[in-house]
This record gives structure tokens, sequence and C-alpha cells, in this order.
């Protein structure tokens, strides 16, 4: 139950029936608390720049960003599976810069895996990257660093071309040697069927009950995030409030002067008289 979990490890609870349970972190005491609740999986996700960063999108993050943020991340982490999201153009520049930029997240960030976004079109690096012994994941369906392309965080593989397109790059994906799936906003029925023939673990956002594991953003499920939620999320905690109310009370009590008390206050040491 405390060792760590490896590819290995996910594999069998694939098979065994176990489902996988993941959060996104990106700093160290919201991973130490991730670890220590038996979340199997923690993805440092590219979702940092528009959570915890304010940006729009996440284009804008950089392989500095996350390298800083996986560092913070794996300090606290002693059990869970570490993966580390690739930013945007951070693998499709050319060979040597997408191998450099893989192991900096594993070599200075120490994941223990990368997760890559896209279809077909990425499986020859990701093969290359694999055969560096480097374990990667793959993210289909709604893939938001192609948010220009596809026009908005909308539900992909509707119609029945496009679900027979993603299940393709699926078992492309699964043929480069990828460890596990993520599949973002697809209808159920298709996230079932990928997840039925492939025999590496598919961990759903928005994918519906069948995939072999699940993936929230940790902001969102405990009530943090600021702004839109998607509508996958469901809320287990109100964090904001309770941050609120904390902060609320610290007002109060520096206003009112009842804040620092003789507690929380030092005083010199008693000077003997001479
Ligand atoms: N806070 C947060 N949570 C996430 O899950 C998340 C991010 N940020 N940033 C990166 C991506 C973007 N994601 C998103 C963002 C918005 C929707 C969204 O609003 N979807 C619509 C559904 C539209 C449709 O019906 O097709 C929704 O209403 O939920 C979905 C995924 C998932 N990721
Ligand atoms: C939403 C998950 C899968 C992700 O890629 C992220 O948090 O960046
Ligand atoms: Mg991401």
């Amino acid at each position: 139950m405390n060792e760590k979990i490896t590819v290995s490890t996910l594999k069998k609870y694939k098979q065994t029936g176990k489902k996988i349970t993941a959060l996104t972190a990106y700093d160290f005491p919201t991973a130490k608390i991730l670890d220590e609740s038996g979340i199997d999986m923690i993805l440092v996700g590219d979702s940092l720049g528009m959570v915890v960063l304010g940006y729009e999108s996440t284009l804008p993050v950089t392989m500095d960003d996350m390298v800083h943020h996986t560092k913070a991340v794996t300090r606290g982490v002693k059990r869970s599976f570490v993966m580390a999201d690739m930013p945007f153009m951070s693998y499709s520049i050319s060979k040597e810069t997408t191998m450099q930029n893989a192991a900096r997240l594993i070599a200075e960030g120490n994941a223990q895996s990368i997760k890559i976004e896209g279809g077909c079109e990425v499986a020859p690096i990701i093969k290359l990257i694999v055969d560096a012994g480097i374990p990667v994941i793959g993210h289909l369906g709604l893939t938001p660093q192609y948010i220009n392309q596809l026009g908005g965080y909308k539900i992909q593989g509707k119609d029945m071309e496009k679900a027979k397109k993603i299940m393709k790059d699926a078992k492309t994906l699964e043929e480069a040697g990828i460890c596990a799936l993520v599949l973002e906003c697809v209808p159920s029925e298709l996230a079932k069927d990928i997840t039925e023939n492939i025999s590496i673990p598919t961990i759903g956002i928005g994918a519906g009950p069948y995939c072999d594991g699940q993936i929230l953003v940790t902001h969102d499920m405990l009530g943090i995030t600021q702004g839109h939620r998607p509508k996958f999320v469901k809320q287990y905690a109100n964090i904001d409030e309770i941050m609120k109310n904390g902060l609320k009370n610290y007002v109060n009590d520096v206003e009112s002067g009842s804040f620092p008390s003789k507690e929380h206050s030092f005083t010199t040491e008693k000077r003997e008289n001479k």
C-alpha cells in the first residue's frame, strides 16, 4: 500500500480492475497532502498556467515554469506516480530540443514520466522518448494546447468519423509505447471502447465512468479555482469559503487589536539589575 507506484503498478491496477485515482498539483504542500491521501498519480499539469498563474490558456507556459513546479511537487511526494506535462511547443521544434526538454522534467524536475498532447502526429517523437528510458503518457480528445485549432474547450469525438480517428490515435500511441492515456472531454461510449481495446490504463477527465482511472484539477474539485469550472467537475469541498472566513477573522482581529496577543508575541529577557 505504501510502496512507490510505478508503471507496472498502474498496469496491474488495470488488469485487476482497481480504479486509478489522479489529481493535479503544482506546489510542495499540495503534493504532500495528495501523496499522504493515497492519490495514485499526481500530474504537474500545464493547467498551472490557468489555475495558479492566471493566464487565459495553457499556451504561455514554458519549460522553465514546468521544471520549477515539478521540482516543488516531487519534493513532497513519496508514493504517488508523478507525471509532468510537456508544455506547448516543447516537443514540436526538433528531436534534439524535444529530448532535452523531456530529460529536464526527469533529471531536474525528478518526475517519473512526462505527458504529451496529440495523436498519430506525435507518435514518432513519443517512441524516441520511450526508447531513451522515459515513460510517456498520451493525451487525446480535448487537447488544450491545440485550442486555436479546436476553436474552444469543447467535447471531442462526438461524430462517428472523429471517434474513429481518436480510437486510431489511441492504438498508434499504444504501439509507440505510452504507459497510460489521458482521455479528456470525450463521450463515455468512446472512452469505454478505447479502454476495452488497449492494454494500458486510460485516465479520464470529462470522459465518463468506464476509464481505468479518473483525473481532475485539484483546485476545481476543492473549490479554489477562480472563474469558470468545467461541467465535468464534481466539487468535494468549499476551500474558497474556508479561506475567506479565515481571512475575514484575521482582518477583524488585526483591526480590533486582538491579534497579536501575548501568546503570539515575544518579550526581551528580564535583565538583572547590577
Ligand atoms: N481549472 C481548470 N480545470 C481544467 O480541467 C482545465 C483547465 N483549468 N485548464 C486546462 C484544461 C482546459 N480544460 C477545460 C476547460 C473548459 C472546459 C469547458 O468549459 N467545457 C464546457 C463543455 C463544452 C461542451 O459542451 O462541449 C463546459 O461547460 O464544461 C472543459 C475543459 C480542462 N483543463
Ligand atoms: C487536465 C489535465 C489532464 C491536464 O493536462 C492538466 O491539468 O494540465
Ligand atoms: Mg495539461
